[in-house]
């Protein structure tokens, strides 16, 4: 095994491509995550997210690219560098009979250094569950212990492939500040999500892909780029509806104040992190829309 200075990004993608007979699934997506950073990886249905992880897992042969996780290629990395991943699995229904207190103590034995398994059950709300049998889990409580099996060996870096799918807004919530005790442990971690809310309240990075590529990336409030998240300041008088973008709606606001005795049908708008995204994802559409016509 090379050992590569724990300075070197947890992951490094360039140029990774991967086909489905004749769907290109991934497409050239670049993708660097520091150590200790929080990722999330936001798009569409079919954008390539899952497969993404897969391969930085090593589960998924790609087909062209460079990728480096933890200082190694994933498709020949040994048992030891698995031992520093966290992966989280979808269903382990083969061990459905065993109780959630004896999968997560059997599945922290895999590893050189676990964490106690009942600080484990407990971080993930499972602590009443713990000697019911997995089978007899509700999907979010499922979803839970996977989340319980891919982080009690301690790793370096985990990877969340649609964590909260399926979640209460409570389970949510407590699976959130979860994320945030691992943070403050140094550990890196690679999510995938539909919810925005999560990708803003975890994430120091979003990257949005569309098409199996990178289309944007940013932080949460840096999103889309400057004027992304400018205020709208709108009103309505005789003249119709007026609209002004503008970084200083406050003052926007006083100017207008003076103007009229009450402005008219005020409203201050901030653009949410969803509202940038689904600027984005149309531009993107739009992109490709013309590259096709352009290949026609
Ligand atoms: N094993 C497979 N065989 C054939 N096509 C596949 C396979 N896995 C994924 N695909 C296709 O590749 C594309 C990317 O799928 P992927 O699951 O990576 O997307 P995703 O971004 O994770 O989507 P979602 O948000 O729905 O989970 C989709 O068009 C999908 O239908």
């Amino acid at each position: 095994m090379t050992t590569r200075p724990s300075s070197s990004p947890a992951i490094e993608v360039a140029g990774l491509r991967k086909r489905y007979g004749r769907k290109q699934a991934v497409d050239g997506l670049d993708l660097s995550v520091e150590r200790g950073e929080i990722v999330a990886i936001l798009g569409p249905n079919g954008a390539g997210k899952t497969t993404t992880v897969e391969i930085l897992e090593g589960f998924r042969h790609r087909d062209d690219g460079v990728v480096r996780v933890l200082g190694e290629d994933p498709q020949t990395a040994d048992r030891d560098w698995r031992a520093r991943i966290g992966v989280v699995l979808q269903g382990t229904n083969d061990l459905a009979e065993a109780t959630v207190a004896e999968l997560v103590r059997h599945f922290a034995r895999y590893y050189p250094d676990p964490r106690d398994p009942d600080e484990v059950i407990d971080a993930v709300g499972l602590r009443e569950k713990a000697r019911v049998r997995a089978r007899q889990l509700s999907g979010g409580q499922r979803r839970r212990l996977d989340v319980a099996l891919g982080i009690v060996g301690r790793p370096e870096l985990v990877f969340l492939d649609e964590p909260t799918t399926g979640f209460d807004p409570q389970a949510r919530r407590s699976f959130w500040d979860l994320v945030e005790g691992l943070r403050s442990d140094g550990t890196t971690i690679l999510l995938t999500t539909h919810y925005l809310e999560e990708a803003e309240r975890l994430a120091d990075r979003v990257v949005v892909v569309a098409d199996g590529r990178v289309v944007a990336e940013g932080t949460p409030d840096d999103l889309g780029g400057r004027g992304a998240r400018q205020a709208v300041v709108r009103w309505v008088d005789a003249g119709g509806t007026h609209e002004v973008r503008t970084d200083t709606p406050t003052r926007t606001v006083t100017e207008l104040a003076a103007r009229y005795d009450e402005i008219p049908e005020l409203q201050v708008l901030r653009p949410t992190l969803e509202d940038v995204y689904l600027g984005l994802l149309q531009g993107a559409g739009a992109q490709v829309h013309e590259l096709q016509e352009a290949v026609r």
